[in-house]
């Protein structure tokens, strides 16, 4: 477990940040400003913070120097030495595990070239690589996509879950890409101003009605784990989920192999009656449990289905229409198309 409370007050901002990160990936997830670089620079010791405590099962890395603390970071670009090849920039950082770094990245067939002649998720392939042969305790990852176009991103998300399931080492992601947190993070810090406004499970903070202020309308939306069932000739993919079967678009993931699907809150419709003669694939049987009127038009209603949890954002004109309250059961509907793949994985 890495403990980790970060403090620096810079001049008219203060970081102020303590959380906890297991094993795995956990997402340093905010708006643009709200301190997700200063804090993994504090963990990395690249910032004189007035506070930096960062306990590794037990043993306080701040006060060690940046080179002794065993910690990878990945930036935004990959940072390479463009005189080396890419086996030389890999062993720069050392050459723990080679053969496995190698494989578990797909770069075999990069080694000879130099990084120049590699695309963007090619060279931040390499970037993590190099990081991970110098045999981490600790892995900082401050958005490695978000300099990539949505076909790079999406050549290297594989390579980043498989980097996540087969190493048990804590590892920081910075982004404010929620399809991107899904598909990695199992853990999810928001930082708001400075300040930790959430943190915990990613199921469980996503299906917090109270997250809705600091992750944005566009953002909010509950994560459910379900296991293919199998791909249809049509090109869609179907889940079995605790709240019922979910179609999804595109041939993903592989029969009998568990997936999660991020629904956005937005794009689910209720209704109080079972729907018929409609085009909408996916129809859930769900209860109120909590009903959250914001500041605007809308509310955000937190339904239940045995132990999943979804949240469905609709108008207050309608929630009144329809008569809402906690406790009802309703059916909740989601068009396939409304999941990105990215929100697939
Ligand atoms: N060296 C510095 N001197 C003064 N202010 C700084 C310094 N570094 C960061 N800040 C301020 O601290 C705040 C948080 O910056 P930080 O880069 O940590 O945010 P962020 O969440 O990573 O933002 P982004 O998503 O845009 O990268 C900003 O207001 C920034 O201007």
């Amino acid at each position: 477990m890495l403990k980790v409370h970060i403090i620096k007050a810079f001049d008219g901002f203060t970081v102020n940040a303590a959380f906890e990160a297991p094993a795995g990936i956990t997402a340093i997830f905010g708006p643009s400003g709200s301190g997700k670089t200063s804090v993994i620079r504090g963990v990395a010791g690249l910032l004189d913070c007035d506070t930096a405590d960062v306990d590794l099962s037990g043993e306080q890395l701040g006060r060690l120097a940046p080179s002794k603390r065993k910690i990878g970071y990945v930036f935004q670009d990959a940072r390479l030495f463009p005189h080396m090849t890419v086996l030389k920039n890999l062993r720069y950082g050392g050459t723990h595990d080679e053969a496995a770094v190698i494989a578990v990245l797909g770069l075999a067939d990069l080694l000879d070239r130099y990084p120049a002649s590699l695309s963007g998720g090619e060279k931040q392939r390499v970037a993590l690589g190099r990081a991970l042969m110098s045999a981490p305790e600790i892995l900082l990852l401050d958005e490695p996509l978000s300099a990539l176009d949505g076909p790079r991103k999406a050549e290297v998300l594989p390579y980043l879950e498989a980097l996540r399931d087969q190493t048990d080492i804590p590892i920081l992601y910075v982004s404010h890409d929620m399809g991107e947190v899904t598909r990695l993070a199992r853990h999810i810090v928001v930082l708001d101003d400075g300040q930790v406004v959430l943190s915990g499970p990613l199921e469980d903070v996503l299906a917090d009605p109270a997250a809705v202020p600091f992750l944005g309308v566009q953002d909010t939306g509950s994560v459910l784990t379900g296991r293919v069932v199998g791909h249809a000739d049509d090109g869609l993919t179907k889940i079995e989920t605790g709240a019922g079967a979910l179609w999804v678009p595109g041939s993903v993931g592989r029969a009998g192999g568990m997936l999660r699907v991020r629904i956005p809150a937005q794009d689910v419709i209720l209704s109080t009656s079972p729907p018929t003669g409609m085009s909408a694939l996916n129809v859930l049987s769900v209860t109120i449990a909590e009903l959250q009127r914001g500041v605007d038009a809308g509310v955000v209603v937190a339904l239940r289905a045995g132990n999943d949890r979804l949240l469905a954002r609709i108008t207050k004109r309608s929630c009144d229409a329809m008569g809402l309250a906690e406790g009802m059961q309703v059916f909740a509907i989601l068009k396939a198309t409304a999941i990105a793949p990215d929100d697939v994985g």
